[in-house]
């Protein structure tokens, strides 16, 4: 039996002022270093130790893994950063507070933004300061796999390619694996895992900085899963 952990991000200042933030590179708050601080080391209590650790290239993601990896005595391990762990695009939503833009637009609507896999929030364009491609460490991506909005299922096939040939192949080869990444990049591969419909991936929410454990047989096909609190 496998046991792969993934963990959101402990909670950010956007997360905190309820603002969308998608590839913006905000930083955790008080709570979220602390909310990353406990999962270290309820892991460490758990008796969970780690090879190999992914994450994306946002610092939000970035210092929650540090903070996890350094509480669960596990610093010292690779570690494999990449966008296509990145939070869902965004588009023109980031920044915008939610209950504002819910009143401006309708509940919901920005329900659909928010939780529809196939509804595309509104597209920045490319000389907003929020375009990625103004950004250097998307300076290799190619003009197709620079978003100017994204819904969850174009997340889902771009973090799928990560998934397949790094986190599974890492698994396979025998290795012990933590991923930090964001509320929609997990919900994308939590879908995957526990093969959700789209109604059901609707409902999924998963909490900041707390670790959700998958026990996975030999095939890599899920047994279980549970949080460790
Ligand atoms: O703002 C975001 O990028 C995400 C995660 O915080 O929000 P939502 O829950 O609306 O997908």
């Amino acid at each position: 039996m496998e046991k792969l952990v993934l963990i959101r991000h402990g909670e950010s200042q956007w997360n905190l002022e309820n603002r969308f933030t998608g590839w913006t590179d905000v930083d955790l708050t008080d709570t979220g270093r602390q909310q990353a601080r406990n999962a270290g080391q309820i892991l460490k209590k758990n008796g969970y130790t780690f090879d190999q650790g992914f994450t994306s290239v946002l610092r939000r993601a970035i210092k929650t893994l540090d903070y996890v990896l350094d509480g669960a005595d596990c610093l010292w391990i690779p570690i494999q950063k990449s966008w296509r762990l990145n939070e869902r695009f965004y588009g023109a939503l980031q920044g915008l507070n939610k209950a504002e833009t819910a009143e401006k637009y309708g509940e919901e609507q920005v329900q659909k933004w928010r939780r529809d896999p196939h509804a595309l929030p509104p597209a920045v364009t490319r000389d907003d300061p929020r375009f990625p491609g103004h950004d250097i460490r998307y300076k290799h991506l190619t003009d197709r796999e620079l978003p100017l909005t994204e819904n969850l299922s174009e997340t889902m096939a771009r973090v799928m390619p990560f998934w397949t040939e790094r986190i599974v192949r890492a698994m396979r080869n025998q290795q012990k694996v933590i991923v930090s990444a964001h509320g929609n990049s997990l919900r994308a591969l939590v879908q995957y895992i526990d093969n959700l419909s789209d109604e059901e991936v609707t409902k999924l929410e998963i909490p900041t900085g707390v670790p959700l454990v998958y026990e996975l047989d030999d095939n890599l096909n899920r047994i279980r899963h549970y949080y460790l609190q």
